[in-house]
């Protein structure tokens, strides 16, 4: 690993885990951001409270570091329910999720991280249980084995996926409501970082804190992350937490001026100069730099797009004329590019 990783959207280690608890919103109202998202659920919640049940089970699709665990959290918070943390990859076996399932207290909100790596076994007893508040116990062994309905305390569930594509049909349906997280606007991590250097005590310039933004990625978990380097950068070198002093600390990590990670730079790299700019298919992107298809469509294209990167077109996906000038490779086919007008 190179220090490159400093932008990957993924956690990069257990102290980075325990510096994002203590940042984390409690509220919808502290909540920067996606705001269809937070009107939504703030109705969904308020009506649930109004008349007095659960609210409707929800599912947080997005690229990492958008804000589902947090949400999860404010979900629990704002029911003033007690939240239950889950994993797919925890949940091998019926019986596991059975156990959990099974000592929910009444309006508890159960989070499933990763909900699309749940075992198939355990998935279908989660269709019952979403929606008749059941599940199907089987008691003893071959011909005698039978099986015994239980009860379960009503709960709100709520699943986080960054490939809600890889969800079977019958479990997306199950949800009342699907959120879909979008990449931050660089005004709205300004304020993500304005809030965390307020709490870590730093005294950074607001000259500092757009360009700290323009560089992460359109990402809260990478802005806090960059935020921290910069403020050691500060802490060694002295002098003010300006503009430049950010540069500097960001051109010491690698990171330009898009905060491009080495997946995005491998997959641009690929695009303009092995295959002229495109148009080139999805999975002969993803085997050439030696990745799943899901994750270069889920999690760097949409990125890729948003800054204007590449294209999706009929015939695959297209470097644009700014991607050719950004990395100083030649444009084979001047400013004329197909399916890009
Ligand atoms: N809207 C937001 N406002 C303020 N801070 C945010 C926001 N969204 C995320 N953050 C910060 O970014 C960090 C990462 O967010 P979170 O852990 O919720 O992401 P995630 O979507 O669950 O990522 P993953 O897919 O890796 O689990 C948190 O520490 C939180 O402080
Ligand atoms: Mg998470």
């Amino acid at each position: 690993m190179t220090d490159i990783d400093i932008t990957t959207p993924e956690p990069i280690s257990e102290a980075e885990l325990v510096f994002e608890g203590a940042l984390r919103p409690k509220s919808l109202d502290e909540f920067v951001g996606q705001a269809k998202v937070r009107g939504q659920l703030q109705l969904l919640l308020q009506a649930a409270g109004i008349q007095g049940r659960t609210a409707d089970h929800i599912l947080l699709a997005g690229p990492p570091g958008l804000g589902k665990t947090t949400l999860a959290m404010i979900v629990a918070h704002e029911s003033g329910k007690p939240l239950r943390m889950s994993s797919g990859p925890a949940i091998q076996h019926a019986g596991d999720l059975a156990a959990v399932l099974s000592s929910l207290v009444p309006g508890e909100v159960l989070f499933i991280d990763e909900i699309h790596r749940m075992a198939r076994s355990a998935e279908e007893m989660l269709y019952l249980a979403m929606e008749d508040f059941r599940i199907d116990i089987m008691v003893g062994k071959g011909a005698g084995a039978t099986s015994v309905p239980l009860d379960l305390a009503p709960f709100t569930l709520v699943g986080a996926t960054t490939r809600s594509g890889m969800l079977p049909n019958p479990l997306r349906d199950r949800f009342g409501f699907t959120a879909h997280l979008e990449f931050y606007a660089d005004s709205e991590l300004e304020q993500v970082l304005h809030r965390a250097a307020r709490m870590l005590d730093f005294d950074i310039d607001r000259e500092g804190l757009a360009e700290i933004a323009g560089r992460s990625r359109g990402t809260p978990r990478i802005a806090n992350r960059l935020l921290r380097r910069v403020r050691d950068y500060v802490l060694v070198h002295g002098g003010d937490a300006d503009l430049a002093a950010v540069k500097a600390a960001l051109t010491l990590y690698d990171v330009d001026e898009l905060g491009l990670d080495r997946l995005d730079r491998a997959v641009m790299d690929i695009m303009l100069t092995r295959f002229g700019g495109g148009p080139v298919g999805l999975n002969t992107l993803a085997v050439s730099v030696g990745e799943e298809a899901e994750t270069i469509e889920s999690v760097v294209e949409p990125f890729l797009v948003r800054i204007g990167l590449i294209t999706r077109t009929p015939r695959g996906r297209v470097a644009t004329p700014q991607a050719f000038a950004h990395f100083g490779v030649a444009n084979p086919q001047g400013s004329f590019l197909p399916g890009v007008l």
